[in-house]
């Protein structure tokens, strides 16, 4: 069974482990360089991005979490696990990147500005059933401001109306401009990486959890199938049914 470490130094590890462990998934936690060796896949839960990354800097982790994602096992970024992916940050700060995309931290305004709404997932659904939309829990959410040509987006959603304007620095010089688009890109997918706005952990919706176990399966497939293995069957299956939940979610 893959083991799936999650980077526990701050913010939701504890909502993700769980969720992990409802579709019969061992993870791990993780909060050392030398205990990403041996992990098949890494999640990067939500949180605040600065202590996390003050935190990630003092146990000296920055170097193997950037060593991890190029080694193109599949990395999950969450909120603050997002920004920590993102090549570039508006607002800066210390970033494992890999992700090619900009990042705007905290798009949606301030803590009292979080909100939940659906989703249209469609690519979710293709891939693992349901409904064609999910439930996006914002928490002080940042957002995708825009993106390389090789990610996917699998989920946007629309500014809110009562959101300020926000100015975004081009990085170069003093030029800034709005950001006037009326959505934004909240979920997408770079290769071995994928990258949520929202918190899916805090939802009884388990399928962005098998979309991304299932992207360890997908790499597996690739690396060994000359052997023809099969990549059927879901860890999911190991359960026993009707397994109680272990954490107050989100229904
Ligand atoms: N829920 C979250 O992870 C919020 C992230 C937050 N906007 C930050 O900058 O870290």
């Amino acid at each position: 069974m893959a083991v799936v470490g999650v980077l526990a130094l701050q913010g939701s590890y504890n909502e993700h482990l769980a969720a992990l462990r409802r579709i019969g998934v061992r993870g791990v936690e993780v909060r050392k360089p030398e205990q990403l060796l041996g992990l098949d896949s890494l999640i990067i839960p939500g949180g605040e991005s600065t202590t996390m990354a003050k935190l990630a800097n003092y146990h000296n982790l920055f170097p193997a979490l950037r060593e991890f994602v190029s080694g193109g096992k599949p990395v999950w970024g969450t909120c603050a696990g997002l920004i920590f992916l993102a090549n570039k940050a508006v607002g800066g700060q210390e970033l494992v990147g890999g992700l090619d995309c900009t990042v705007h931290r905290n798009f949606f305004g301030s803590q009292l500005q979080s909100f939940e709404t659906e989703l249209s997932v469609p690519k979710l659904a293709e891939k693992e059933g349901g409904n064609e939309t999910c439930r996006g829990v914002f928490i002080r959410a940042p957002a995708i401001l825009d993106v390389g040509s090789d990610v996917e987006i699998l989920a946007d959603c629309p500014v809110p109306a009562n959101r300020p304007s926000i100015t975004i620095s081009s990085g170069e010089g003093d030029e800034e401009e709005v950001y006037s688009k009326d959505r934004v890109i909240v979920a997408v997918r770079q290769g071995n990486i994928l990258a949520t706005a929202f918190h899916p952990e805090l939802t009884s919706d388990s399928r962005w959890h098998r979309f991304f176990l299932d992207m360890d399966k997908e790499s597996h497939a690739k690396a060994f199938s000359a052997l023809s293995l099969s990549s059927s069957s879901r860890d999911a299956e190991d359960l026993p049914k009707n397994k109680p939940l272990d954490l107050p979610i989100f229904e």
